[in-house]
């Protein structure tokens, strides 16, 4: 499987931006309301640091690209278009929107702490950022709830007579959100709603609507725009409040990112995405040396401008995401290259979730694997760790 990071945000908040910067791909983008019409899906990256330079080797990856030791690991970037009040009512770009929904595992909302855009997306001043963030888990609360009456319904049309489980009605009903029916089990007994739905009220089902919401659709917030004074003052008052703890905030400058992107294409600067520093190398104007002296000013105090940071927070702290390099024991280059590839697996892959995650043939066949750092053997249902190198025995 491949990881999709969604992106979601109300307009003007610079989600193109950010898009834009993590993919360099070509969306349209402007400071006006909508301009975001379709979805689109774009390769980012994450950083890895690299494994092969600990073997002596020299990488050649076969898909995304090494930088100085720092592995670029391909994921998919959906640009989630339509958030809008009603959404889930199907109002709107609202189906589209919640069939994108749907598919992402984890998302990234994009919101302006700058508080310079209303709700709607219009120019404001002192906006709380709050609003937005309550707007969006709201939202997708409510879809969450209409998911859940039908599951309910699903429950009460079963046959007379038949035992009937409301966790396996539930889990079939919202087998899109990658649950099952010990997680949904374990979430109606953790929040006291019990087995019988019969006894639910329309709070309860609110509370478990919700609490499967968080469990399936984690949220990362960028704070977006903390280049703007105002910012700051915003993100200490909602990082503060502690109805927000459930959520992960990574700062983040979109526009410091695309012009260090462009200023790097251009020839003007060195610079590797994510970093705290660049190096000017090339020869900048008056206004465009003063453009980057602010920019350097936000990186170093921020370290980075914060859009490699939040998808690594995304998959990695949130997800629990791991990477696993593919290594050989004697020796770590076959005839296409030398670690060529750097896998993403769920948090608590096994050894035999990898095998199988190479190959279903190689699942089947699997003996042992052999972790390279170590030399020595690991079953198959060890549990692997970020960045660890393995090689996969098998019986053919
Ligand atoms: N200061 C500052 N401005 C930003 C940042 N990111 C985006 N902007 C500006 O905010 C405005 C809106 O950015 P877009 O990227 O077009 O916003 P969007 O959310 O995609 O909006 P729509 O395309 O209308 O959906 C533009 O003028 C951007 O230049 C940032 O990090 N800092």
């Amino acid at each position: 499987m491949s990881y999709k990071i969604g992106l979601v945000g109300k307009p003007s908040v610079g989600k193109s931006s950010f898009f834009n910067a993590a993919t360099m791909n070509d969306v349209p983008e402007g400071a006006y309301p909508f301009t975001t019409i379709d979805p689109s899906v774009g390769e980012a990256y994450v950083r890895v640091e690299c494994a092969a330079p600990e073997f002596d080797e020299t990488c050649t990856p076969s898909v995304g690209f090494c930088d100085d030791g720092t592995r670029f690991v391909p994921v998919k970037l959906v640009d989630v278009a339509g958030l809008i009040p009603g959404a889930h009512e199907g109002k709107g770009l609202g189906n589209q929107f919640l069939t994108d929904l749907n598919e992402a595992d984890v998302l990234v909302h994009v919101v302006d702490f700058s508080g310079e855009t209303d709700l709607e997306g219009e120019p404001t001043e002192d906006h709380d950022p709050r609003e937005d963030i309550d707007f969006l888990e709201n939202e997708l609360d409510m879809w969450y709830l209409d998911v859940l009456e039908k599951g309910i319904e699903r429950y009460r049309s079963g046959y007379e007579g038949e035992e009937k489980k409301i966790e396996e009605d539930l889990a079939e009903q919202m087998s899109a959100f990658k649950t099952n029916k010990d997680e949904i089990k374990q979430i109606l007994l953790a929040t006291d709603a019990g087995l019988d739905p019969e006894e639910w009220d329309e709070k309860t089902k609110e509370r478990v609507a919700r609490e499967i919401r968080k469990r399936t659709k984690p949220i990362v917030i960028a704070a977006n725009k903390m280049d703007k004074p105002a910012a700051q003052e915003h993100y200490d008052d909602v990082t503060a409040d502690p109805d927000y703890d459930h959520l992960t905030f990574v700062p983040t400058s979109a526009h410091a990112e695309k012009a260090l992107k462009q200023a790097d294409e251009a020839g003007v600067v060195d610079y590797q995405p994510g970093a705290s520093a660049f190096e000017i190398v090339g020869d900048p104007s008056d206004e465009q040396a003063a453009g980057l002296e602010r920019i350097r000013e936000y990186v170093e105090a921020f370290d980075g401008t914060g859009v490699q940071a939040v998808l690594e927070s995304a998959l990695f702290d949130v997800m629990g995401a791991i990477a696993i390099f593919p290594g050989s024991a004697n020796g770590r280059s076959d005839s296409q290259g030398v670690f060529r590839d750097c896998f993403i697996l769920p948090e608590e892959s096994t050894t035999e979730d990898f095998a199988y995650h190479l190959h279903s043939d190689i699942g089947d066949g699997l003996l042992h694997g052999i972790d390279c750092r170590s030399n020595r053997q690991v079953g198959a249902d060890h549990e692997l760790g970020h960045r660890d190198v393995v090689e996969i025995v098998t019986t053919n």
